[in-house]
Parts: structure tokens; sequence; C-alpha cells
């Protein structure tokens, strides 16, 4: 899916209104609609329910003023809140002149707010993408008696005081959504950390936008679902044999992390892979042999930590980091890695802590090589702390772009920045996935897709994040959030793989 700007989301409005030759009072109207049809369905209104409607004195007013009409007809309870302003758009004056004359129009003042008491929800209809300041004055005070309130709060479109695609001035109101009912694409604010506290649950409500003045507008920042991935893994053909799927090298663990190394290889073989050889400080031998029977063991010399690279040549992808620690030796094997590779290259944890360490060696990066830091790891790989996501996210495609490489940002939304510039949110995961080991079986995973010879690095790269997410989706119900470990996400790999797979 589309993250379109503020921008384009209008163009996109009036592209279906020209297409479908409707007036933007129907899109109003069904915009509308489908938040009246959430309200009664999901969110279970009843007849008893306390709701009220806040509009500003915009067409997101304009949609609060159809949703206040809708369940008024329908016999709610409805209590109807207009913010003051000099100017209203056009749909807005339009759909005022159509409330019944039974649904009473009150006026929000300084001292008349709408009263809150226990299981009150509130619509939030004050401002949507067409917001171009913080808020201030009666909409924020406005904001601020319904944040400090109890009340269950729906936000049509997006929370009101909230840019769509940028950070607001600090301590600027920003309505708390406990939901956010958005049209059709979600927005990019919605994925950013940042936000979490604003938006809320947020759902996408299809209005019938036009598909294909969609796939005509040029965006760079996309949704990734797993619709759009279906296809992307090639089956494995019936005539198939281990050389198809590739060799893959995976260089990890020191003492006391040769987990990190089990978990990564048993990923790496559960996505497929044709063969695997893992390269463990001699401590770990004994331990991957029992652990991950199918894969080959190579240990390095030395007892502690790798000392030494192995002769490449075999590999079809060659994956580095988890538990690895950062042993000057260790860095020397990750420099003479980074000089000799042919082959793409997966790098995480402490080889990213190295690369950060000693920057010079970024420029040895082979093209095409898939970075899997968390934002601590992006911000010693760059050396510099974010202002803010959106400056974080700019980092990421800087970084991409200077390197030539595919750099993640690990998150509850993945980030994964191309050397194009474009970039790919992952729709998969669930916040059980934030323990020990997670991290670790990512790796594995993508360099099992990196080491497929039928599959490009931008595909490996988007199938790989979004498998990883849905394992862990999949074994949620058999854990528990709080008992999901990262050997559980190994186990479901498989069949989170086999949903994307080529019919
Ligand atoms: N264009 C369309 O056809 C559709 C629009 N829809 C709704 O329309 C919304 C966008 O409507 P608009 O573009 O009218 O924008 P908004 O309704 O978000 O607000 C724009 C109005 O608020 C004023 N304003 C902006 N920031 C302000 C601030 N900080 N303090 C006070 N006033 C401020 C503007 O001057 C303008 O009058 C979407 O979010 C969505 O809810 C939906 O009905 C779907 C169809
Ligand atoms: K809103």
């Amino acid at each position: 899916m589309k993250l379109l700007s503020a921008a384009q989301t209008r163009a996109l409005d009036q592209a279906t209104i020209q297409a479908q030759h409707i007036t933007s009072a129907d899109l109003m109207e069904r915009a509308a609609g489908a938040v009246t049809n959430w309200l009664l369905d999901e969110l279970l209104l009843d007849y008893d329910t306390e709701i009220q409607v806040c509009c500003g004195p915009g067409n997101n007013g304009g949609d609060g003023l159809v949703v206040a009409r809708q369940l008024h007809r329908a016999g709610y309870p409805v209590q109807l809140w207009l913010l003051p302003a000099a100017r209203h758009s056009t749909d807005f004056t339009h759909q005022k002149q159509q409330l019944p004359t039974g649904l009473a129009v009150r006026q929000i003042a300084p001292d008349n707010l709408p009263t809150i008491t226990a299981g009150t929800v509130v619509v939030d209809a004050l401002f949507g993408t067409g917001l171009s300041r913080p808020l201030e004055g009666l909409a924020a005070a406005l904001v601020r008696h319904l944040n400090d309130s109890d009340a269950t709060v729906v936000a049509v479109d997006i929370p009101s005081g909230l840019y769509a695609d940028a950070t607001q001035p600090a301590d600027s109101a920003v309505m708390r959504a406990t939901y956010t009912l958005s049209f059709e694409l979600p927005k990019l604010a919605f994925l950013l950390p940042q936000n979490a506290s604003f938006v809320g649950d947020w759902r996408l409500l299809p209005i019938g936008l036009d598909a294909q003045a969609i796939q005509n507008m040029a965006c760079a920042i996309h949704f990734v679902t797993a619709d759009e991935l279906r296809g992307r893994l090639p089956k494995r053909p019936k005539f198939s044999h281990k050389g198809t799927f590739g060799h893959a090298l995976l260089l990890a663990g020191s003492k006391g992390k040769i987990g990190a190394a089990v978990l990564a290889t048993q990923a790496c073989l559960r996505a497929g892979v044709g063969l695997m050889t893992t390269r463990v400080p001699a401590v770990g031998y004994d331990i991957l042999q029992i652990s991950a029977p199918e894969a080959m063991c190579l240990a390095d010399p030395a007892t502690d930590f790798l000392t030494e690279l192995p002769d490449l040549t075999p590999y079809a992808a060659v994956g580095i980091g988890p538990g690895l620690g950062q042993h000057d030796d260790t860095r020397a094997v990750l420099r003479q890695l980074l000089e000799t590779a042919q082959v793409p290259l997966i790098i995480d944890a402490d080889a990213l802590n190295l690369l950060g360490a000693q920057p010079e060696l970024q420029q040895l990066l082979p093209p095409d090589s898939l970075l899997t830091p968390h934002p601590k790891e992006f911000e010693r790989l760059v050396g510099e702390p974010a202002r803010d996501d959106y400056h974080r996210l700019d980092q990421l495609r800087n970084f991409a772009g200077r390197t030539g490489c595919y750099c993640v940002l690990k998150g509850a939304y993945t980030a994964l920045a191309a050397p194009d510039g474009a970039l790919y949110f992952n729709s998969t995961g669930n916040p059980g996935m934030a323990s020990g080991g997670s991290g670790d079986v990512l790796t594995g995973l993508l360099l099992a897709l990196r080491a497929h010879q039928g599959i490009s690095p931008l595909a490996a790269a988007l199938v790989g994040l979004h498998a990883h997410g849905r394992a862990a989706d999949l074994a949620l119900p058999h854990t528990g959030h709080a008992g999901l470990l990262a050997s559980d996400i190994v186990r479901f790999i498989g069949p989170a793989l086999e949903e994307l797979m080529d019919e």
C-alpha cells in the first residue's frame, strides 16, 4: 500500500470524484458511512452510550456532521459540538444544512466543553489532513480537556493536531485517540513510535477510492501487506535439489553467545536454504552440531571468538553478526570479509557495532548487502542521534543511498530503505518479539533468502521481514506474548513462508 502525503491524499480524493462521476459530498457520505458502520459493528455502540461528536470547520468536520446525522437517524443519543471558526469548507456548510431539526447543535466555548462521563464515546472530527499549523486556543483547550478524560476517543482519519507526515512542535495539543479510523490507506505518522500514544489502534476503512489513480501516484513510501508479497517467493520445483537454494555461510557466536549462532542457523535452515555452514569459535562446535545437525560447522582455531575467515568460494550469501562480540581479531575478520566478498552480505548485531566504530569500513560494503540494525545499532552506525522518528527515516534513506545497500530499522513496523531511496514498512509481528534472539532469527531467515538464486535482493528483504513477523504471529496463540521465544519464531518460519509462495 502506498503511504501518500496530505497533498497526494487530496489529489486522490479529487481523482476519485472525477473518475466515478460523484460529488465531494457523495464521497464524504461514503467516508462517514464507513465510520458510522464501524462504530455500530466493531465498537458495538448501544442505545445507552453517550456519543459526543466534535466537529472542526473543514471536511474532517464535515465527516463528523454526517456521522452525527447517521447515528441520530438510527436512534442513537448523539450530542453534536461545533468548533467556532471564521470560515467553513463548502462541504461542511452543505452537510450542516442537511442536519435533521431534532439534532441540537452545541457551540464549543471555553466555558462550554462536552461533559464526559464513564463510557462516553467521543468522535474526533476536528481536523484531518488539512491541518496546517499546531492547535491553539479553544481547539487546543478542547483536545486537552478530552485527553484528561476517560472517554473512548475515535479519531476520524487522523487524531486532531497530529501532522500526517512531519513532527508537530513539542508540547502542541494532539488528541490521544483510542482508535483512529483512516480512509483506505494508512498515514506515515501511524507507523512511528513517537505517535503511538496519539494514534492508538488504527484501522483502515475502504471507501472506494479510485484504484487506477492510486496506481498512478508516484510514491516512494510503502506499507507492505501479504497481498503484495504473495507470489514473490517461487514454489520449490518438483525436480529441485539442494543446489537450487544456495549454500549459505554464517559467521557468528562468541563464548557465552553461541545461542545466537544456533538461532540464526536454525532460522536459515527453516527458511529453506539448500546448504548451511556456520563458522563459530571452537567453544561452539559441539553445541552447534547437536542443536542444528542439518548444518555443517566450521570451527575457528580460536576458542572464544572468531579470528579467521574461511574460504568464501562455495557460498551464495554470507551472514555475519549474531553473538559475534567485538574483539579486535573479529574486527579483522569483518574487514577481510568486506574486502574479499563477491556475494551479498547480511550484517547484524556486533558486526554493525564494529562498522559503527570504524566508519571507513562502511565504504567496503558490497552493493546490495543488507544491514539489520535496531535503532540503537543504527545510531552507532551513522554516528549521530536522530532528532525524531522522521529524521531517523531520513538518515536511513541517506545511508542506503550512500552505501548502495538495503538497510533495515527494526521496530514495531520495521522499516527497510532501498538504495534508490524507497522506503518500505513491514506490517506483521507483535510485541512478544521484543526479547533476546528475535534479531538472530531474522538474520538467519534473510540469509537463506539471499542465498536463494530466484529472488531479487528487494524481494528477499521484504519477504524475510514479513515472514519473520508472521511466524511470530502464528506462534502467538501457542505461547502468549510473554512466552514467545525466538525459537518459537523459528518453528513457524516454514508456514509463514508457505503463505507467500506461488500457487
Ligand atoms: N476531500 C474529500 O473529498 C474527502 C475528505 N475527507 C475528509 O476531509 C479531511 C480533510 O479536509 P480539509 O482539507 O477540509 O481539512 P480539515 O478538515 O483537516 O481542516 C481544514 C480547515 O481547518 C483549518 N485549520 C488548519 N489547521 C488549523 C489549526 N491548527 N487551527 C485552526 N484551524 C486550522 C484550515 O484553514 C481549514 O479551514 C480528511 O482528513 C477527511 O476527514 C473525507 O470526507 C473523504 C473525502
Ligand atoms: K480528526
